[in-house]
């Protein structure tokens, strides 16, 4: 099964990768309206208990334990609102990137290319109801460069393809912008284990399970770093996904990005500033890191509700 690069290859991949570059900018795009949130948005859950972590390797802050490995699908979004972000994604895939790291043609930051996506990310009732989701406090990420991806995948030429790996990032919501009939393949796929387990792991293994993303605004939250996942390549047709990786002020410590995962996309140079933003000792949590992500402040306080 394709995986992403280790070791050497990593730091190869990390050598060679460039800051990705900044789009014209968008002008004319549809705006960005909070009632585009589904307040209430909610969906099945699964536990990292269910995944085979243990209890003592949880989060745990303010009476809470950070559990969650999986929601959804759900919708985040009205239809509406969705309708205006699949096309401002559409109108930013001129700007993609390839790669052969993780997924082989994406926009990175899309969140510094288009004011819609900058205003939802930073929205504090999309804020709210994705903490809630997880259950945690969840601002966008300060590392800003790998807050908001867009993925493209179309069914000919060289299949387009997201390989077989974890997230650097923690808290990670997909929402699907194509319709599943408008595509074949592009499947979402997960392994339901251990990410340290996955290496015996064959096609066939049972613990390989698909979340049926395929309607159009279906949302998926993935604890992206704990959980193996792959899409299977598309055959037929145009899918486009959107990546939205957050962060929780309160676990700054335990987040699991490493230079080398993050500088294997963007290069060394453009890694060092975001790195900083991170790992920069805090007085507040909750609004130290709001202001490095540029991000209205959640609390504990505003998850209970
Ligand atoms: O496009 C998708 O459905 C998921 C992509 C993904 O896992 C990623 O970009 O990290
Ligand atoms: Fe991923």
């Amino acid at each position: 099964m394709p995986r992403t690069a280790t070791g050497v290859d990593q730091l190869l991949h990390a050598v060679r990768a460039r800051r990705p570059r900044r789009g014209p900018g968008q002008s004319g795009e549809p705006r960005w309206r909070g009632d585009y949130v589904v307040r209430d948005a909610a969906g099945p859950r699964v536990s990292l208990q269910e995944f085979g972590y243990a209890s003592r390797e949880l989060g745990r802050a303010h009476g809470r334990v950070d559990d969650t490995a999986l929601v959804g699908p759900f919708q985040l979004l009205t239809p509406e609102g969705l309708d205006c972000l699949a096309e401002v994604c559409d109108r930013l895939e001129p700007a993609a990137g390839t790669s052969r790291f993780i997924a082989t043609r994406r926009v990175r930051s899309a969140d510094l290319m288009s004011p819609f996506i900058n205003n939802m990310i930073r929205d504090r009732a999309f804020l709210l109801t994705c903490s809630r989701i997880v259950g945690v406090p969840l601002i966008p990420h300060p590392l800003r460069i790998p807050t908001v991806q867009i993925n493209y995948s179309e069914g000919h030429g060289r299949p387009e393809i997201v390989r077989w790996h974890h997230d650097g990032m923690d808290y990670v919501f997909t929402i699907q912008l194509s319709d599943g009939d408008c595509y074949d393949g592009g499947r979402f796929t997960y392994f339901q284990g251990r990410t340290g387990e996955f290496d015996d792991v064959t096609e066939h293994d049972p613990r390989i399970r698909e979340a049926d993303c395929r309607a159009r605004g279906a949302t998926l939250f993935l604890h992206g770093s704990r959980i193996f996942h792959a899409v299977t390549p598309v055959t037929r047709g145009r899918r486009v996904t959107l990546v939205v990786s957050l962060f929780c002020p309160y676990f700054a410590r335990r987040d699991s990005n490493t230079f080398w995962h993050l500088a294997g996309d963007d290069g060394i140079l453009a890694t060092l500033p975001n790195w900083l933003r991170l790992k920069w000792p805090v007085e507040d949590a909750a609004m130290d890191f709001a202001l490095r992500a540029g991000s209205p402040v959640v609390t504990w306080e505003d998850v209970r509700g």
